[in-house]
């Protein structure tokens, strides 16, 4: 089992868009009350007193949408001014990028992962759930800016679904020959749309690649990064393309990392729900953070055995947070 050093925060449970595969169909979610959200200062705390001395160092924001979380830019400063921080970087939507992306750049962003499942606004719009006005062309200014602005690597996240998206997969990878782009094909998860998962299943990571393989070649590749992504490059692109296989490979046997929730739960695991404790309201509480520090590492050694493969043991039925509430 690696070191457990990556932390993906979630800031915010809301977002701006509707994937979906990431939200229930029809959802009625039940969004926190601002007043349960970490501070920015509860935050910080956590990381310095409780996280950074148990060696976490790789930070990664996500929501919901973190741009839409008010205050994003401070927060990511304060991280990125830690001297704990190895390495920040965000996942977004990039619907609100372009008006940000230099401000987050000044504030000490270096990275950004960016969700883009189509190349056709009428099938972007049908799977973030758009109504009026199309977002593809907002979103692809986003991701314009980011490059301009120097954000490097600049990943693009391409969840898959069988008959949605899965015909682009070629165009998508094609993106990575100009520039240096790192595109990554996600198999679609059981959690956020139990439904539409159940009605479509999932393309398995060795498909596309054999697709991308009779068509240009692939090579193995390399980018930073400390996710999960299979990291392989078409020869001679700029840019690599990445696979994230939890269904066909399971990658839990080198997972590196938790999730801290917008209200402060820290979860083992994505995808099964055991263990979780509740940060915030201790933190609230008055309970000092050396102890929490001890409630963390008592949590950090039960980790190999909350995975996946273990899901039943920590759910029962649908998952009590959904992929948008965890942050992915
Ligand atoms: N099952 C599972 N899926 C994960 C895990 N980490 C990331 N993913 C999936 O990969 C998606 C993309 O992750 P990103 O938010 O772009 O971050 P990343 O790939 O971990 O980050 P870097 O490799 O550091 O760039 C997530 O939304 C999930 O769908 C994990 O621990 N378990
Ligand atoms: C939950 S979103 C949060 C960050 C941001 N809103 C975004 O979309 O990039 C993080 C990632 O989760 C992925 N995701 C959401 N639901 C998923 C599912 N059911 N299976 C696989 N990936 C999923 C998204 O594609 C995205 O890359
Ligand atoms: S994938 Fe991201 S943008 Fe899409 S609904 Fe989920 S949180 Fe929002
Ligand atoms: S499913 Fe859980 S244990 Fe497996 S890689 Fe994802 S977060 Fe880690």
């Amino acid at each position: 089992m690696p070191a457990i050093d990556y932390l993906r925060i979630s800031l915010v449970d809301r977002c701006n868009f509707q994937c979906q595969y990431c939200m229930p169909e029809g959802a009625d979610l039940q969004y926190l009350p601002q007043q349960s959200w970490l501070s920015r200062a509860e935050l910080r705390q956590l990381l310095e007193e409780v996280f950074m001395p148990l060696g976490f160092s790789n930070f990664r924001l996500t929501g919901g949408e973190p741009l839409v979380r008010p205050g994003i830019v401070d927060i990511v400063r304060d991280i990125a001014e830690l001297p704990g921080t190895k390495d920040l970087s965000l996942t977004t939507n990039a619907f609100l990028l372009s008006d940000l992306a230099q401000n987050l750049w000044d504030a000490g962003l270096r990275r950004v992962n960016i969700s883009l499942d189509s190349l056709d606004p009428v099938i972007f719009d049908q799977i973030v759930g758009g109504r009026g006005k199309s977002r593809w062309p907002q979103v692809w200014d986003g991701i314009q800016t980011a490059h301009r602005v120097g954000f490097s690597p600049l990943k693009l996240n391409v969840v898959v679904i069988p008959g949605v998206n899965d015909h682009e997969v070629l165009d998508l990878a094609a993106l990575t020959f100009d520039r240096e782009w790192h595109v990554r094909f996600i198999e679609f998860m059981p959690i956020g749309n139990d439904s539409l998962f159940e009605a479509k299943g999932w393309v398995d990571s060795e498909t596309l690649r054999d697709r991308i393989r009779q068509r240009w070649g692939l090579t193995a590749g390399d980018v930073l990064g400390h996710g999960p992504a299979d990291v392989f490059q078409i020869p001679s692109a700029r840019g690599t393309v990445g696979f994230i296989s939890q269904m066909s490979e399971c990658f839990c046997d080198r997972c590196n990392r938790m999730r801290l929730s917008a209200d402060g739960w820290l979860r083992p695991c994505l995808l099964n729900e055991t263990g979780q404790i509740d940060l915030r309201t201790s933190l609230r509480e008055g309970v000092p953070t050396t102890e929490l520090k001890r409630q963390v590492a008592e949590l950090l050694a039960d980790k190999p055995e909350i995975n996946y493969k273990m899901r039943q043991s920590g759910t029962s039925g649908a998952y009590g947070r959904t992929m948008s509430q965890i942050g992915g």
